[in-house]
């Protein structure tokens, strides 16, 4: 899958689904279910024991449906087996240069994890597709307005603490997307993943 067929994938519906389950069979389900709920990106968090056999199964499985993504990738060995498993996307939860390099070495799509302005300069220069705003929760929407001021060009991707509730504000605040894992996966993760998609719907379609 191209670059620019993943960032469609993540932009048209605005939500990416986090997973994070125990193991194979959880984070399987739960991949399913937000895809039949109708979101377009999910991401495998290398935290799931056997997260490249995940990223296997949906990437083959889940072609046309959705872009599968891997998450939590810290360093680059991670970043090449999530690759060669499939991966068409990779997110971590922090700025690693050599995870960045990795994925532009395959032209694979790299969202960086971000908590200031010096590191967002920094992803984007070391060539980062999109900037993972983590803990969003924390930094909060006053530093996604903030850091648009001098970075305009930012395609913004707040993840953690993302909620039903918040989804609209954070794309109104000028997110391109949000990531959601604990919300979209208690419970009815289809129907979740439906309420999601309504609130992104408000902000996406106007
Ligand atoms: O390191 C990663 O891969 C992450 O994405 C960190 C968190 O798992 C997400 O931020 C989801 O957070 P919640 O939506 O609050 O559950």
């Amino acid at each position: 899958m191209e670059k620019e067929q993943v960032y469609e994938s993540i932009t048209r519906t605005g939500v990416v689904a986090v997973i994070r389950g125990e193991t194979k069979e959880e984070a399987l389900r739960v991949a399913r279910a937000s895809v039949a709920g109708g979101i377009e990106a999910v991401e495998i968090t290398f935290t799931v024991p056997g997260a490249e056999e995940v990223i296997r199964v949906l990437s083959d499985e889940l072609a046309g449906k959705a872009a599968v993504g891997a998450g939590s990738v810290l360093d680059a060995e991670t970043a090449r087996i999530a690759i060669l498993a499939g991966a068409q996307f990779i997110v971590s939860p922090c700025l690693s240069e050599e995870v960045i390099r990795t994925c532009n070495r395959y032209r694979v799509f790299c969202a960086c994890g971000i908590m200031t302005v010096t590191e967002a300069v920094r992803a984007m220069e070391a060539g980062a597709d999109l900037l993972k705003i983590f803990p969003a929760d924390t930094l909060g929407m006053g530093f996604l307005k903030a850091l648009h001021g001098p970075l305009p060009q930012a395609k913004l991707m707040p993840t953690g603490g993302v909620t039903v509730e918040n989804t609209a504000d954070w794309l109104r605040a000028g997110a391109v997307a949000v990531g959601t894992g604990g919300s979209l996966t208690k419970g009815d993760v289809s129907e979740n993943a439906r309420r999601f998609l309504a609130e992104s719907a408000k902000v996406l379609k106007k």
